[in-house]
């Protein structure tokens, strides 16, 4: 008998997104990319799964850590950014792990960094002693300021950090950095990286002991597969044979290309699936090496 504490054992998978913001819409076009598709509640938080017994729960980017610390969602789409904040509140606390990176996503990508105003003359972070740093990530800030044993008062703010110096209430800050247009409009420059950052897919420290075990694997492996093929292309052109040689090491990260004879030539057609980039100057050198017609294509399907 299921002992009274025990989680019911569930049969069907839960994974947290991004209501609204940065992540929202490409999270939900990855997973439609691994073949899921949902039925939306009226309320919008939840979208029930159709093709696979696989749901969503649309959230707070915050709240996915906690949802998945606390059984109630199985899987997140998170920035790594907020994973790892999360994780060392818990670890500041004496809390045990709860959930950690299972997948980078390779969308969403930014940098925590370490911003001083554009006039400080910078050499090294033992200046930042003594100052004050506007973060909204306290916990992997003082983590860091820690192994570097400098002591600096942390400044705790929800958002909008980069002006808190120009309101006088920090010297620095440290917060999320993309472009950098921020940074630059409130005359503040990068000058250390704390972390590189991008989405991920967040799940437990264990793997599920029940159903949702199998489903997990599944979209793991259509995940993996999307992935591999998000930036693929489908190359396709002709070369005479005695070519082939100086051709192939020029494919960039391609499977084995399909070779096919035209007929009544000495001619060679391939089709190669490429994952690696494609450039112009990279055409131009198989164009140099002998390849005749070549055709790039985009790839929309599924890697099985
Ligand atoms: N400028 C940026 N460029 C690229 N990615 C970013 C940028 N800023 C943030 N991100 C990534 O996108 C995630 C979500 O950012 P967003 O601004 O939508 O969060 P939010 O305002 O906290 O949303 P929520 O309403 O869900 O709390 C961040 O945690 C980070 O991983
Ligand atoms: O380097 P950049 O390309 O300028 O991007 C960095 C900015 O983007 C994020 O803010 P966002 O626009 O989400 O506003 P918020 O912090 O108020 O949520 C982040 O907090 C930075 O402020
Ligand atoms: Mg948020």
């Amino acid at each position: 008998m299921t002992p009274p504490s025990a989680a019911p054992a569930r049969d069907r998978l839960r994974i947290a997104i991004q209501k609204s913001g940065r992540l929202a819409e490409p999270a939900r076009a990855l997973l439609s990319s691994c073949g899921l598709s949902w039925r939306e509640s009226r309320d919008r938080l939840f979208c029930y799964g159709e093709t696979l017994p696989v749901d969503l729960l649309l959230v707070r980017d915050d709240d996915i850590p906690g949802l998945i610390a606390d059984g109630v969602c199985d899987l997140g789409i998170v920035g790594r950014n907020v994973l790892l904040e999360q994780d060392g509140e818990r670890r500041g606390i004496g809390r045990a792990p709860a959930f950690r990176e299972w997948r980078a996503l390779g969308f969403g990508g930014c940098r925590l960094a370490l911003a001083v105003p554009d006039g400080w003359e910078w050499r090294s972070v033992s200046q930042l002693a003594g100052k004050r740093i506007a973060t909204s990530y306290p916990a992997l800030l003082s983590q860091w300021l820690a192994t570097q044993c400098i002591d600096a008062k942390v400044v705790v703010l929800s958002g909008s950090v980069e002006i808190a110096p120009r309101l006088g209430q920090a010297d620095a800050i440290c917060d999320l950095v993309s472009s950098g247009a921020t940074l630059a409009a409130n005359q503040l420059k990068p000058v250390q990286t704390l972390i590189e950052s991008e989405a991920v897919l967040a799940g437990p420290e264990q793997a599920f002991d029940d159903v949702r075990g199998e489903l997990a694997d599944l979209l793991l492996r259509r995940l993996d597969g999307a992935l591999r093929i998000r930036h693929s292309k489908l190359l396709l052109f002709q070369a005479p044979r005695s070519v082939l040689p100086d051709l192939l090491p020029l494919l960039p990260d391609a499977e084995t290309p399909t070779v096919m004879q035209v007929d009544g030539q000495d001619s060679l057609a391939l089709q190669a699936l490429c994952h690696g980039a494609l450039t112009w100057q990279r055409l131009e050198e198989l164009k140099r090496a002998g390849a005749r017609g070549l055709m790039v294509l985009p790839v929309e399907g599924m890697l099985a």
